[in-house]
């Protein structure tokens, strides 16, 4: 049953606890905003170095653009929290709408990073259609507009007069019937983005893994360490997106229904599904400071271009001294002999 005008204000009543929110999440968000801003801000610089030359140099492209807009929500979301001004009417309006748009852009781009890998193993020469650049480009200029024009409703329906109730107000209480509707139903379709991009990833990596483990036989390697390390790096990818965004969808369908619909639970259920959304909606941010580790693991082009830069960022320091200079080009050496290693297609770096 949608809310209707009694059932809203018997909902109002239950104010929000905002003991843990205003103080906690502000100092988590503000850790997790410098970190993702230094890592993403490094990601972008050393990407745009690179070409567009693969679909996977695509993709990863765009996960760092979603993750900066995604990291510049953040403090307006500290903000919001700890109480400060009218923030909270302009967060709940567009920069939390934001928030969510990109996290799940990021979701769809990791579903395709998947794809990508899985078609690189069964077709290393790129035939497949899938892995033209130009195909890659027009999935990600998809990917946006899709997701851009779905939650589009969520700002223009966010158009009631703000009700503060406590000292914190409800996004929901923006929201006209529409507007509800839209928000529950936007929140089903998301939930189907996530586990149909989680069904997506299993397939492809254990296709891949299984790839893996017939290659190492075939080529009978006795190198337990490398194929340990290949195993890690291949579930990176799987490893960040179940720790970071499983939590979160298991809590956000009774969290919205407890604001869309007349629920009878009483206040105290409500306020620990607020808490357990908001938690796990943090665990779910942390995947802006993870998403560089996959660039770092599975990306050869982003690892060489960030050792290189390094390296001339060294070299070119005037604190460098003559012994420095003269060690650097064995560290790079060895850096490279590393890569080398990668040129296995177990690997499947790019
Ligand atoms: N998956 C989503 N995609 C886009 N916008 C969303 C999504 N989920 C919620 N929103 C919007 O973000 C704003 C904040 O929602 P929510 O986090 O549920 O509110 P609250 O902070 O009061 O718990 C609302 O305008 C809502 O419609």
């Amino acid at each position: 049953m949608s809310m209707n005008g009694t059932s809203l204000n018997e909902s109002f009543k239950c104010e929000k606890d905002n003991r843990v929110t205003a103080v906690v999440f502000p100092c988590l968000y503000s850790i997790l905003f410098i970190v993702a801003l230094v890592l993403n801000s490094m990601a972008a610089w050393v990407f745009f170095k690179i070409p567009n030359n693969s679909t996977f140099v695509v993709y990863l492209k765009n996960v760092v653009v979603a993750d900066l807009l995604m990291t510049l929500t953040i403090p307006v979301k500290i903000l919001s929290d700890a109480g400060v001004g009218q923030l909270r009417t302009f967060y709940c309006r567009y920069s939390a709408v934001l928030f969510y748009i990109t996290m799940y852009i990021s979701i769809l781009l990791l579903g395709l990073i998947s794809l990508d890998r899985y078609l690189k193993i069964v077709r290393p020469f790129g035939k497949c259609v899938l892995q033209r650049v130009c195909v890659g480009q027009l999935l990600c200029a998809a990917v946006w507009v899709l997701m851009l024009c779905l939650a589009l409703p969520n700002v223009i329906l966010s158009n009631k007069e703000p009700r503060i109730l406590g000292n914190k107000l409800k996004c929901s209480s923006m929201k006209s019937e529409a507007g509800l509707y839209w928000h529950e139903r936007f929140n089903y379709f998301c939930q189907v983005v996530f586990f149909g991009t989680l069904a997506l990833m299993v397939v492809c990596y254990t296709f891949i893994s299984k790839k893996v483990y017939e290659s190492y036989k075939a080529s009978k390697s006795k190198s337990q360490a490398a194929r340990r390390r290949t195993k890690a790096k291949v579930f990176v990818v799987v490893g960040v997106f179940v720790i970071c965004f499983a939590p979160f969808h298991m809590a956000r369908v009774p969290y919205t229904l407890t604001q869309t619909r007349d629920l009878r639970i009483d206040c105290h259920a409500k306020n620990a599904l607020y808490i357990a959304k908001e938690t796990t909606l943090w665990l779910s941010a942390t995947n802006v400071c993870l998403d560089p580790l996959i660039y770092v693991f599975l990306c050869k082009v982003f690892r060489k271009r960030l050792t290189n830069t390094i390296c001339k960022a060294t070299l070119e320091s005037p604190t460098a001294t003559s012994t420095q200079m003269q060690m650097l080009p064995i560290n790079h050496t060895s850096t490279l002999s590393h890569n080398g290693v990668s040129q296995l297609p177990s690997e499947h770096s790019e």
